[in-house]
């Protein structure tokens, strides 16, 4: 287990701001989750914490100790890429085992055998541990990689979207065993991923990241309900939230330019008159499609709602979050 410390941290790439003076504090056992559109430096972070790219200023500390000068081999940090990174003339087996033989580890070979297993059960590839790494499908492949960092047991995982070359139920399995095997060993982990269900899923702690600069860290429920700007609340929830003009509805404070509305935050059957454009059942949700003062809107109804295109129903917002002229949430 390891605390991790960001402490002033910024990296340029020429006139490029990866990360601009990030100071953070991630508690022993967390998983954090980083969110961000693409650049906005949630990969640099997970280099910084590695140790394959070095801060111009500032530090990192991982478990107290100052990073500053240890290689990432120095470090007791595992990592998973987006793109598989196996040894493609060796097995799935022997792939497996390569982190667990170097010298360092002096691991002995019944302990090899067992963790190798484990870990091959979990993540669903036993059947292909004799297989070459290059008789794979690009999904194993990527389990495979998760597996090399799974058996290592390090106090610190990194992981950059290691899920997203899965398909939808392999997803949803190893997002459950990922949670589990991180709960269990009471390791650090910090996930990047673009996935909405995985940040709510699989998260103790949300950082979001904006050109640069952390702009919220929080638990995914405090992100997602007391976000602290517009830019902040569009990182979390699907549909996405509601930003409309703030006097479109009344109540707003004086200095609000902006409200926003999560699609379960918009009460129905009092209020203003609201025309529904159409209705999407989910099954387990229906969405409302509305335009409302002429803006779209989305909300969500009853599951078996008999609603239809074409019919008029009445909202006022239950919940409001409201935003100033820059998009920074009103108190
Ligand atoms: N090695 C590099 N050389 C030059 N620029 C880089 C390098 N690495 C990152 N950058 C730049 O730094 C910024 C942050 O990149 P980073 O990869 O951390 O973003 P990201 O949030 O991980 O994006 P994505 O979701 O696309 O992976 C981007 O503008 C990127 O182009």
């Amino acid at each position: 287990m390891a605390e991790v410390v960001l402490e002033k941290v910024t990296k340029t790439f020429g006139g490029t701001v990866a990360l601009d003076n990030v100071s953070l504090t991630i508690p022993n056992g967390a998983f954090v989750v980083l969110l961000g559109p693409t650049g906005a430096g949630k990969t640099t972070m997970l280099r910084m914490v590695s140790g394959l790219d070095k801060p111009d200023s500032g530090e990192v500390y991982l478990g107290g100790r100052s990073m500053k000068g240890l290689s990432p081999a120095e470090r007791n940090v595992a990592m998973v890429f987006q793109q598989y990174s196996l040894y493609p003339h060796l097995t799935v087996r022997q792939n497996l085992e390569f982190p667990l033989k170097s010298p360092l580890l002096k691991t002995p070979r019944d302990v090899i055998e067992r963790k190798v297993k484990e870990v091959a059960e979990v993540l669903q590839i036993a059947h292909k541990l004799d297989n070459k790494a290059t008789a794979l499908s690009g999904g194993e492949m990527q389990r495979v990689s998760i597996g090399r960092a799974l058996v290592r047991n390090p106090e610190i995982f990194l992981m950059d979207e290691p899920l997203s070359s899965l398909d939808a139920k392999l997803r949803a399995d190893l997002r459950i065993e990922l949670k589990r095997i991180q709960a269990k060993s009471g390791a650090t982990l910090l996930y990047v991923t673009h996935d909405q269900i995985e940040a709510m899923t699989m998260a103790t702690h949300v950082g979001v990241l904006n050109e640069g600069k952390l702009v919220q860290f929080g638990s995914p429920r405090e992100v997602y309900e007391q976000p602290v700007s517009v830019y902040a609340a569009t990182r979390l929830g699907q549909p996405h939230i509601n930003v409309l003009p703030a006097d479109l509805f009344a109540g707003a404070p004086a200095s609000a330019k902006s409200i926003g509305l999560r699609p379960e935050h918009i009460a129905q059957g009092e209020g203003e008159e609201a025309l529904v454009k159409r209705v999407e059942h989910l099954g387990d949700q229906t969405r409302l499609h509305l335009a409302f003062k002429k803006h779209d809107l989305i909300t969500v109804t009853d599951t078996h709602s008999p609603l239809r295109g074409g019919e008029t129903i009445r909202i006022q917002p239950s919940r409001p979050l409201y935003f100033d002229a820059v998009g920074m949430r009103l108190a």
